[in-house]
């Protein structure tokens, strides 16, 4: 039996349609991303699945005894309220404090344990929620949104910190990235939603599909990320000129700022 499935789920509110027909499965071990524009349903359809909001028609069924690791899209610190970090994962299922510890260690911040939670960074507190999400050993991790805030090299580092915890772990992961193209490596299924399934299948596929292509236009690769490369048939001086007497005409096929340039 799937971790989670989900089918014929439609949810209206105010008379407005925000989720029609939605159909998908979760198996153990595998990744599934769902991705859509802002306003799409994407936390709506996690909160219909966390049982945290009704829906009119459709079924969520759970693998009977499925744990389920979650992780909010963002950290609330209540700044007159002072907590560590170490604290702050306490208030969550009932854990020593070397479990904690070793929660803390998976994600890469066990030094921030003792710190005060008003103090950490944007990127640390995502990485303390993980550890959060992890703490009761769930079989499926939902992600609202986890790299919220951090930046681009960050998220990378994010994506493939979840991926290596599917692998250790074995337990599915479902979670929600306004990027594709920065999932994608770390992704086995992908859902474009847009209040109802656009299309699904692996990121290659579906960042071909006509429906994707035609939400998130064609090119989204953030500049930071995109590897631009073009045939060299001559060699720059120091200061970047052309050498070999090509032409200034020649240069201005070079990148636009941002891209990165390959020589050969
Ligand atoms: N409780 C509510 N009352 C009224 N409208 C709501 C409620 N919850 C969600 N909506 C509406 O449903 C739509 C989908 O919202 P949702 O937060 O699920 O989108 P999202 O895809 O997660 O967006 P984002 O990417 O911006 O986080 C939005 O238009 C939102 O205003």
């Amino acid at each position: 039996m799937s971790l989670l499935s989900v089918s014929g789920l439609s949810l209206r509110i105010q008379k407005r349609s925000i989720l029609d027909s939605i159909n998908f499965e979760i198996e153990a071990g595998q990744i599934v991303t769902l991705i859509g524009p802002n306003g799409a349903g994407k936390s709506s359809l996690i909160r219909c699945i966390l049982g945290l909001q009704k829906y009119q028609k459709g079924r969520v069924s759970l693998q009977p005894g499925l744990k389920i690791g979650y992780m909010p899209q963002k950290m609330h610190v209540e700044q007159s309220l002072p907590m560590t970090v170490d604290r702050f994962l306490a208030l969550g299922p009932k854990t020593s404090r070397e479990q904690r510890e070793q929660a803390l260690q998976r994600v890469g911040v066990a030094n921030i344990q003792s710190a005060p939670l008003q103090t950490i960074s944007g990127g640390e507190q995502q990485r303390v929620l993980l550890a959060r999400a992890m703490l009761n050993r769930p079989d499926l991790l939902i992600l609202d949104e986890p790299a919220q805030g951090v930046d681009i090299n960050g998220q990378a580092e994010l994506y493939d910190l979840i991926r290596s915890i599917r692998d250790e772990y074995g337990c599915g992961v479902f979670m929600v990235s306004h990027d594709l193209h920065l999932v994608m490596s770390s992704t086995d299924q992908v859902l474009c939603l847009n209040h109802h399934i656009c299309c699904s299948g692996h990121p290659d596929e579906v960042t071909k599909s006509d429906e994707y292509i035609s939400i998130f236009g064609e090119q989204r690769l953030h500049p930071a990320l995109a590897h631009y490369t073009h045939h060299h048939d001559h060699k720059h001086d120091l200061h970047g000129d052309c050498l070999n007497g090509h032409s200034k005409a020649h240069q201005s096929s070079t990148p636009a700022s941002g891209e990165t340039h390959n020589h050969a």
